[in-house]
């Protein structure tokens, strides 16, 4: 397995929290028998930095992007996206909120079939009521490699160009934060490859934040920290990750989290 070299981010005072959470819990299903999701997980990641999010399954992935991303809202604890708190607020709150700060990209693209490109490009601007600057959105979908395609339909891209008209929408809106979910779930080893090196890129050069979860040892070492999860609690991190090193810690913490599922259940 090889991934990226770690070139210096290119934007080494840009020290401040784009996210944090704080005691964030959530649970699902009735009071007196909840499955608990996410416990007391407190993080904070800084600006300009591209984090992984990894564990075994059920560990609490897309429960904690989704709360981190204002998707879902925690149970208890709270929320800041850039130093503003995203917690507390009702779901038109929450919508703004999201539309004027944070970006996604998620396996299955979630493009509009009937818009072009650059419409879908174009969009996330005018739904936060955004004054849209089509050569603006043109320029990026030319850096991710698309601007032949600026006016091809989705129907008419391959999943990896899809996935990169995606990723030119979440940038092209300048979020504080983009949320990953599983973005090269869908895509074979090349277009992967050319979607990570895209989110990397944006990370380097455009000091984008980038918040990915993923299941992919190869996929994490595109970024500059990994965080594990298990049974909802944050037990790990790796900085300058290596697939090689991220896929042992998954092992073992795959192999720890069943030992301990056996114990509960008195196997
Ligand atoms: N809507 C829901 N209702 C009840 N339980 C839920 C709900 N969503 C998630 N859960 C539970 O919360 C826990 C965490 O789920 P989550 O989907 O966040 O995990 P994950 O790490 O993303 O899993 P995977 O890698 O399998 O996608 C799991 O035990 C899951 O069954």
């Amino acid at each position: 397995m090889d991934g990226p070299r770690h070139a210096p981010n290119s934007h080494p005072t840009q020290q401040a929290e784009a996210v944090r959470l704080v005691s964030v819990r959530k649970t699902y299903g009735a009071a007196d028998n909840p499955v608990v999701a996410l416990n007391n997980v407190t993080v904070g990641l800084p600006a300009g930095t591209f984090t992984a999010v990894m564990g075994p399954s059920g560990s609490g992935k897309s429960t904690f992007l989704h709360c981190a991303a204002g998707l879902d809202q925690p149970t208890s604890g709270r929320v800041f996206i850039d130093g503003a708190e995203l917690t507390g607020g009702d779901e038109t709150a929450l919508t703004k909120f999201r539309r004027q700060r944070v970006g996604f990209v998620f396996q299955q693209f979630n493009l509009l079939p009937t818009l072009t490109a650059l419409q879908n490009v174009a969009l996330p601007l005018r739904l936060a009521g955004r004054r849209v600057d089509l050569r603006h959105c043109r320029a990026v979908l030319a850096s991710v490699g698309l601007a032949e395609r600026a006016d091809h339909l989705p129907a008419e891209l391959s999943g990896g160009q899809q996935q990169r008209v995606a990723i030119a929408r979440a940038i092209a809106a300048q979020p504080r934060v983009i949320f990953a979910d599983e973005p090269t779930g869908a895509l074979d080893t090349t277009a992967a490859r050319d979607v990570l090196g895209l989110l990397r890129q944006s990370v380097r050069q455009g000091g984008q934040t980038i918040v990915m979860v993923t299941h992919d040892p190869v996929a994490a070492s595109y970024a500059d920290a990994v965080l594990f999860l298990a049974d909802g609690q944050l037990v790990g991190s790796l900085t300058r990750p290596t697939a090689d090193a991220v896929a042992q810690r998954m092992a073992r913490l795959s192999d720890e989290v069943a030992r301990r599922h056996q114990v509960a259940v008195g196997v």
